[in-house]
């Protein structure tokens, strides 16, 4: 239970201003405890980063239009307050396919996280353990599945697929991610291509010197050669189809959640097709420009899937109200990609898991404000919009 105290240690100010004007300051010896909020690590991380790795991360496709739309469809999604409930505990508990989560946050995949901090996964890993959450390991980490693996005693969290046109590498990866300890599988079916992000294509992406994608170490595959885009156009299986779900399913126990529903249709193939779970993602506004923003097309596929499995959301996650928005329209829980690349960035560990917490106790204290003391009574009458918020509603 997380009791809403005021927090008797005034928080350091350290205002945007204040970090522009400090030419030195670039976030080097700033404690994660400052941190007031996202957007301040994602400065830090700016300042930080070199230029390639930044943008690497930062950018979205084309004209980054739906990486607006990611974050700004949130702020246009009002919430009602109501009052005079208990909120003096609240329980932000749940658990996602019988895993316990101590607040419905998860770490999306993303991948090279070694060139945000040295220790790159680990970190990541360590701290959404510490967290009482997880991780989502990217195929193409900078870190291997086995060294996670004994990283976090046998308990990584979750491992995300790409398909090879070599099957049998992927094939291998879901073997080595079991044996490591991985809980789920999460299939990426957004990317038979990569995105088109210009900044890559202008800065010459590489992967810094010294760095590799750890889960291959042994073949071409570590070492990423003429760009991204080259790079997964040709290792990445695009003829990949539903079918090949059943293929993924027969080689592995582990739950199949699959990442890329952007629309009700795909969301009833996903369930057809026997996936475990859905993701509503695109991708952190990576692949296809212009597409939805991703809460938008939320309580769409929750309809369509009518409860028959999980349905988790991503992208453009950076307030605990939105936390709160995503699983008013039904989500069971959410995950975030790049704001935990700014906490790796600013601070390895630390800034992880502040990142984790400053989400954490948000959600506390908006859920403490919209009366509501724990997850199973977040529902859509929260947002005030919705059709059951009606002028005249009846008591
Ligand atoms: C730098 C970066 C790398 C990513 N790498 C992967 C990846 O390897 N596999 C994958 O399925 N998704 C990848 N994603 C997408 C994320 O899993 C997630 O969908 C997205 O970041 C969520 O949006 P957010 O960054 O706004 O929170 C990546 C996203 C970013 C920003
Ligand atoms: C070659 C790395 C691609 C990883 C990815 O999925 C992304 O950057 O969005």
């Amino acid at each position: 239970m997380d009791k809403i105290t005021n927090n008797p240690q005034k928080p350091a100010i350290v205002s945007d201003i204040t970090l522009a004007n400090s030419r030195t300051n670039r976030g080097q010896g700033r404690k994660s405890d400052s941190y007031l909020n996202i957007e301040e690590f994602r400065i830090v991380a700016e300042r930080k980063l070199p230029r390639m790795v930044y943008d690497y991360y930062a950018s979205g496709s084309d004209n980054q239009i739906t990486l607006g739309e990611n974050v700004n469809f949130y702020s246009r999604i009002k919430l009602t307050p109501r009052c005079l409930v208990d909120v003096s505990n609240i329980n932000t508990k749940t658990s996602v396919f019988g895993i316990p989560l101590s607040f419905p946050v998860m770490i999306a995949p993303t991948a090279m996280q070694k060139m945000a901090h040295p220790n790159g996964e680990i970190d990541t890993c360590l701290a959404a353990r510490d967290m009482g959450t997880l991780m989502t390991l990217s195929s193409l980490a900078t870190t291997s599945v086995e060294d996670l693996g004994k990283a976090s005693g046998g308990n990584p969290g979750w491992f995300q697929l790409y398909v090879f046109k070599d099957r049998s590498i992927s094939e291998k990866l879901v073997k080595r991610a079991e044996m490591a300890g991985f809980k789920a599988i999460l299939l990426t079916i957004d990317t038979p291509f990569l995105g088109r992000r210009e900044s890559d294509y202008r800065n010459e992406f590489s992967l810094p010197t010294g760095l590799q994608l750890r889960n291959f170490t042994d073949l071409p595959l570590a070492d990423i050669q003429g760009g991204l885009n080259k790079y997964m156009a040709t290792m990445i299986d695009s003829s990949l189809t539903w079918n090949d779900l059943a293929w993924l399913k027969s080689i592995t126990k582990l739950p199949v959640i699959v990442k890329g529903v952007m629309c009700p249709q795909d969301a009833l193939l996903a369930v057809k097709y026997g996936a475990d779970g859905i993701i509503v993602s695109n991708h952190g506004a990576r692949q296809l420009d212009t597409s939805p923003s991703t809460i938008e097309v939320l309580p769409y596929v929750v309809r369509a899937v009518g409860g028959r499995i999980p349905v988790i959301v991503d992208g453009g996650v950076r307030r605990g109200t939105d936390i709160l928005k995503a699983l008013a329209y039904g989500a069971c829980a959410v995950m975030i990609g790049r704001p935990v690349l700014w906490g790796l960035a600013a601070d390895g560990y630390d800034g992880v898991l502040k990142v984790l917490q400053l989400l954490r106790d948000e959600l506390v204290l908006s859920m403490a404000l919209a009366g509501v003391n724990s997850i199973s009574k977040i529902d859509e009458s929260l947002i005030w919009s919705s059709p059951n918020s009606l002028p005249r509603p009846k008591l």
